[in-house]
């Protein structure tokens, strides 16, 4: 049971037996572990030193995602999903730690200087039998009237699964469009259909009804992915035709994960001063 702090990360451990570890650097989920199994894909070629963002876990993409707007200035000199997944966040408290949940609270530090915006961004996970809950708070701290600040965020979850080729992806009801990556982003409707991962797939999807996405994994189990305050969802798996052009991606990675990713992130979430957001993301193993 309990909290433990080491010198990079921070691990809970839940009376169940399940467990988690976030890392400061990028407040990053880099395992979360029930039954003994880990449920998020870590590349093996992943940097882990604080050079690099983590490729697997939950990367937290704010105040952008993707790359970055082509105005206004300070937003598209950003990198590509934004500078919080390279921040070294601060464990701030324990928010509980019994049978409910072990749950703690991280806090972003400054932004960079040349991205003049007062917000405070935290972030807390709580972990449970069978469930991993993570929640992004966003809070508007301009005191000046009526100035906004805008942003996306997105948690991009690599969830692991046994064999990608075996996975089917449903619960997004017929017609919800989404902007499918691999089209060119062309915007598509949907026709309530599962995905399977037999190429490449970017979509992202928008306003999903259910607010709920289902991942069976083709050997009897699985997760659900529950989102609130998200209004978008990205689903990607590269396969090996885009998978192996990517640096830190092991060799055949992709079939092992899925990413879901519920976020804000088709436009931007504006706040007036003093406002929250919060987005909320549940995942539980089935
Ligand atoms: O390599 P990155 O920056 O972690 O991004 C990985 C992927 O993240 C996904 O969310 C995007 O939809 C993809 O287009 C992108 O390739």
């Amino acid at each position: 049971m309990g909290v433990t702090e080491t010198a990079k990360s921070v691990i809970l451990n839940h009376e169940s037996g399940s467990s988690a570890e976030i890392y400061l650097y990028g407040a990053h989920v880099v395992s979360w572990k029930v039954g003994g199994k880990e449920k998020m894909f870590v590349s093996s070629k992943a940097s882990l030193d604080g050079s690099k963002a983590i490729r697997g876990g939950i990367p937290i993409c704010f105040p952008t995602f993707g790359p970055p707007p082509s105005e206004p200035e300070e937003y598209a000199r950003l990198a590509q999903h934004g500078f919080a997944r390279n921040q070294i966040w601060k464990f701030e408290s324990t928010v509980m730690d019994r049978k409910e949940g072990v749950s703690v609270r991280f806090i972003a530090p400054s932004p960079p200087t040349d991205f003049k915006h007062n917000y405070k961004l935290s972030y807390v996970v709580t972990l449970s039998a069978h469930q991993l809950s993570t929640d992004v708070h966003i809070v508007n701290q301009e005191t000046e009237k009526d100035k906004e600040f805008k942003f996306q965020t997105l948690l991009h979850t690599y969830l692991a699964t046994p064999n990608s080729s075996k996975l089917k992806i449903s619960n997004i009801d017929k017609g919800t469009t989404y902007i499918d990556k691999i089209l060119d982003a062309k915007t598509v409707t949907s026709q309530g259909e599962d995905i399977i991962i037999d190429r490449p797939i970017d979509r992202v999807y928008h306003k999903i009804p259910s607010q709920e996405i289902h991942v069976d994994d083709g050997e009897g189990s699985g997760y659900k992915v529950r989102f609130r305050g998200f209004e978008d969802a990205t689903i990607w798996n590269p396969t090996e035709v885009k998978g192996k052009e990517i640096a830190d991606m092991e060799d055949k990675g992709w079939e092992k994960y899925v990413c879901v990713e519920p976020g804000y992130v088709r436009e931007f979430k504006s706040l007036q001063p003093g406002e929250e957001f919060i987005g909320q993301q549940i995942i539980t193993v089935l």
